[in-house]
């Protein structure tokens, strides 16, 4: 029931590739075809026989080809409903040709701003009349089948193979809803090329969506919108989950803010880093953030900007880890992780794509922003104390405050020797912060004489400073922005602390 033979098809393409199979297997089984100019020019080179469009329509293709398929003979050819008696005699009245397959490849619209090149080149290739086609034919899925692009051929050729031409309304419906996927995508690039300032509102386009186990917890849903293909390559392990996600995420970010010359090596837990170290070598980054807090470190997600080799593999495979996440892997170090069938290993891609914004719901809609891709630049710090940080004082500072940037709110980061000793995290005073992370400091047997502390915000008082400075942290980096500051800046005065304000705040919360 609902079955139709394909007996025409008008092919209208940007891309040629592939095109000619598609012809060859229409030719085969008989249908006649029309064609835009180029699709024409191309098609009857390589032999086949091709109406061209403008003998349907009796006018050129005008304008550079603005206008070329936007006429009433081809859109009623395409439109006329095939069980309406009057829809069949004005088909008849104005002699429209009835159309029942429609195969476009639009203009790279994306592809052509990706380019950076002129507005008018990008204006140019706004497809108009084959976005009008296919949302034509997509609306008539009843009577029409519509293919939008290139990618779906194959799509084609199996329907075309099924049942030797001829479609089912399921299918002709399946392909609508692709082509509107395939319009719909087009729009929303343009709209967004032209919204720069997001004057005109949000519109989102995410057409991968992967099922998850479930989502935070067992009792909710969870899907995940995206293309984890971009971001790594899995070399082996069990489902990635909701929360495993999140932590990659708190993985990527943090360990992209770390220069790939030096070895680094973090261990996230709940989003934020437990461990974390800068060594010359990846085993000693690795033992380094180990050793920042073994006890949390079980079962979290291994971050590393470098290659992982084997004897880190053996160390690692000394407790359990439920993801690693590395920029490559020598291959005995790959063989050995991958013998726990559970782990995943992830490789990160070098031009992986990550999106530049931050989206959540709030209330009855959503909060957007701009990611917080703010790195402090020493040229901005402002070097408040009478003391001043030496060099590698300055490293141990800028170190923490990394971290602190990717650590929830209120974060204090305490860390020597590009090493974090403890954080306070998502604390909802800033002395709870710090006294945490003294406390988990001293549980783990670091000395903090000589430490530094970061602060993801300013201090509103100076207690932090007097409880630093008593536990032996002799400097102090922080936003700075308090109308208290000269309160801090005063107490390391006068106890020989340096304090360096970064004038950059970063709330996580
Ligand atoms: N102007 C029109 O009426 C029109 N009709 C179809 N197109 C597009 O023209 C391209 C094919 O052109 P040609 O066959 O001339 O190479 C396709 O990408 C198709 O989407 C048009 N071009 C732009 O809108």
């Amino acid at each position: 029931m609902g079955d139709i033979r394909i007996q025409s098809a008008l092919i209208s393409v940007y891309d040629k590739e592939g095109i000619e199979e598609v012809a060859k297997e229409l030719t085969e089984l008989g249908v006649r075809i029309y064609s835009t100019g180029g699709t024409q020019a191309f098609l009857t080179e390589k032999g086949f026989n091709i109406i061209a469009i403008e003998e349907v329509t009796d006018f050129p293709s005008v304008l550079g080809g603005r206008v070329k398929t936007l006429h009433p003979k081809v859109f009623g050819g395409i439109l006329n409903r095939r069980n309406n008696e009057n829809d069949h005699l004005e088909v008849l009245q104005y002699q429209m040709p009835s159309i029942d397959l429609v195969v476009v490849d639009l203009y790279p619209f994306e592809d052509t701003v990706a380019s950076c090149t002129s507005e008018a080149n990008i204006i140019e290739k706004i497809d108009i009349g084959g976005i009008s086609l296919i949302r034509a034919a997509a609306k008539n899925f009843n009577d029409v089948l519509c293919i939008p692009s290139k990618s779906f051929y194959p799509d084609l050729r199996t329907i075309l193979n099924n049942n030797k031409g001829l479609v089912t309304k399921e299918e002709r419906r399946k392909m609508s809803l692709h082509s509107f996927g395939v319009s719909s995508h087009y729009d929303i690039a343009i709209f967004n090329y032209f919204n720069t300032d997001k004057e005109g509102g949000l519109r989102l386009d995410i057409d991968n969506q992967k099922m998850l186990r479930y989502g935070e917890n067992p009792h909710q849903k969870g899907i995940f919108y995206g293309n984890l293909e971009n971001i790594f390559t899995k070399h082996s392990g069990k489902e990635i989950s909701y929360n495993n996600l999140l932590d990659i995420d708190a993985a990527v970010n943090l360990i992209s803010d770390f220069d790939s010359k030096t070895p680094c090596f973090g261990i996230i837990k709940h989003n934020n880093a437990c461990g974390f170290a800068v060594r010359p070598s990846v085993k000693e980054a690795y033992l380094g953030a180990l050793s920042g807090d073994p006890v949390s470190a079980f079962g979290g997600v291994l971050v590393t900007n470098t290659t992982l080799d084997e004897q880190t593999a053996e160390e690692i495979n000394k407790l359990f880890f439920e993801i690693i996440i590395a920029k490559k892997y020598e291959p005995s170090a790959l063989t050995l992780l991958s013998h726990k069938k559970n782990r995943i290993l992830l490789e990160l891609k070098e031009d992986r794509e990550v999106v530049g914004y931050n989206l959540r719901t709030c209330l009855n809609g959503f909060l957007y922003q701009e990611k917080d891709d703010a790195l402090e630049l020493t040229s901005h710090f402002d070097y408040v104390t009478n003391k001043k940080p030496s060099q590698t004082e300055m490293e141990d500072l800028i170190f923490a405050s990394k971290i602190a940037k990717h650590t929830k709110s209120n974060a204090i980061i305490l860390a020597k020797n590009r090493q974090l000793l403890a954080s306070g995290t998502g604390q909802s005073s800033r002395v709870d912060a710090l006294l945490q992370a003294i406390e988990k400091a001293k549980k783990f047997g670091f000395d903090l004489e000589g430490a530094s502390m970061a602060s993801d915000a300013f201090f509103p008082f100076a207690d932090c400073v007097e409880i630093a400075f008593k536990e032996g942290i002799r400097r102090v980096i922080q936003p700075g922005g308090s109308k208290n500051d000269q309160h801090s800046i005063d107490f390391c005065n006068e106890n020989n602390m340096g304090m360096v304000i970064t004038g950059v705040r970063h709330f996580r919360h």
